[in-house]
């Protein structure tokens, strides 16, 4: 475990030759299957399309679901000398993922924390991200050592929180938000997923409840409430590791928004 660190520590000067990272974005949720890591994806998928240089890195350590939203196998991460090569997308994205390091996309990773916490600093020190303007880093749900890892380790320059009408009624994306707070991490948008079901006749079916956005405005402070509905082009997209071909106009309006905030490292 130590030898992991070290090595970082070592490769990171001249790693740091190659790498400038514009602004480092999380993406987190309260608690799982809320659709995180799908925005996660459709995010940095939107951004690369805009013209951003945009690296994703899948810091669920022991459930990575990035790969396969964009149909990418096991085994793709390469090493050289001075680190591991991403991934890159066909839109562009430049990805790091446990399942990329797998043989098989279904090995189960039974890690402990000091270790997921070293492969995090390893996946964001001793990879060759090149100039990027955003890494986008999608992180377990909760508030977890992940979480905790990444915003120990990583110069964060702010969050994307996502939520569903059921989670917003519970306490535990206000946990996650106060988390933020108490980081000093900015909010950049708070996502409620799933939050309506459009039928034939066009109309709006809350399936999971009322919208509790507004609920959520103490802590949410001037960043933008934004709902993207329940949409099964996206879930068969996803399925089919072709999460690209979905184009959203509300994850479009938050691209746009990180693109417009400055970056702390140009
Ligand atoms: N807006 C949506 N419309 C339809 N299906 C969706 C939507 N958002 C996510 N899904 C589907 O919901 C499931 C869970 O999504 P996802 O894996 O992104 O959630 P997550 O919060 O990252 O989960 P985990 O806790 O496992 O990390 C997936 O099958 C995904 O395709």
């Amino acid at each position: 475990m130590k030898s992991i660190t070290r090595r970082a520590d070592v490769r990171l000067p001249q790693l740091k030759q190659f790498n400038q990272v514009g602004q480092v974005i999380l993406v987190m949720s309260g608690k799982g299957g809320v659709g995180k890591s799908s925005i996660a994806a459709l995010l940095a998928a939107s951004l690369s399309r805009q013209g951003a240089k945009t690296g994703l890195l899948d810091a669920d350590i022991t459930g990575p679901s990035i790969p396969k939203l964009f149909g990418l196998p096991p085994g793709g991460l390469r090493g050289g000398e001075l680190g591991m090569l991403p991934a890159v997308t066909p839109g562009g994205v430049r990805v790091v993922s446990t399942n990329l390091l797998l043989k098989e996309a279904d090995l189960p990773t039974v890690w402990r924390g000091p270790l997921i916490a070293a492969t995090i600093r390893q996946f964001w020190g001793d990879t060759i991200w090149g100039k990027l303007d955003t890494l986008i880093v999608d992180l377990p749900p909760g508030t977890s050592d992940a979480a905790i890892a990444v915003l120990n380790y990583l110069p964060v320059s702010g969050a994307v929180v996502v939520t569903t009408p059921q989670e917003l009624a519970g306490l535990v994306v206000r946990k996650a938000l106060k988390l933020l707070q108490n980081k000093e991490v900015p909010l950049l948008a708070l996502v409620e997923n799933m939050s309506y079901f459009t039928d034939s006749q066009g109309a709006k079916i809350e399936v999971f409840g009322p919208s509790h956005l507004d609920d959520l405005a103490d802590l949410t402070g001037s960043a933008p409430r934004i709902q993207i509905p329940i949409l099964p082009a996206l879930s068969q997209a996803a399925d089919a590791g072709a999460v690209e071909t979905i184009h959203l106009p509300e994850i479009d309006r938050i691209a746009a928004l990180l693109r417009s905030t400055p970056s702390p490292n140009p």
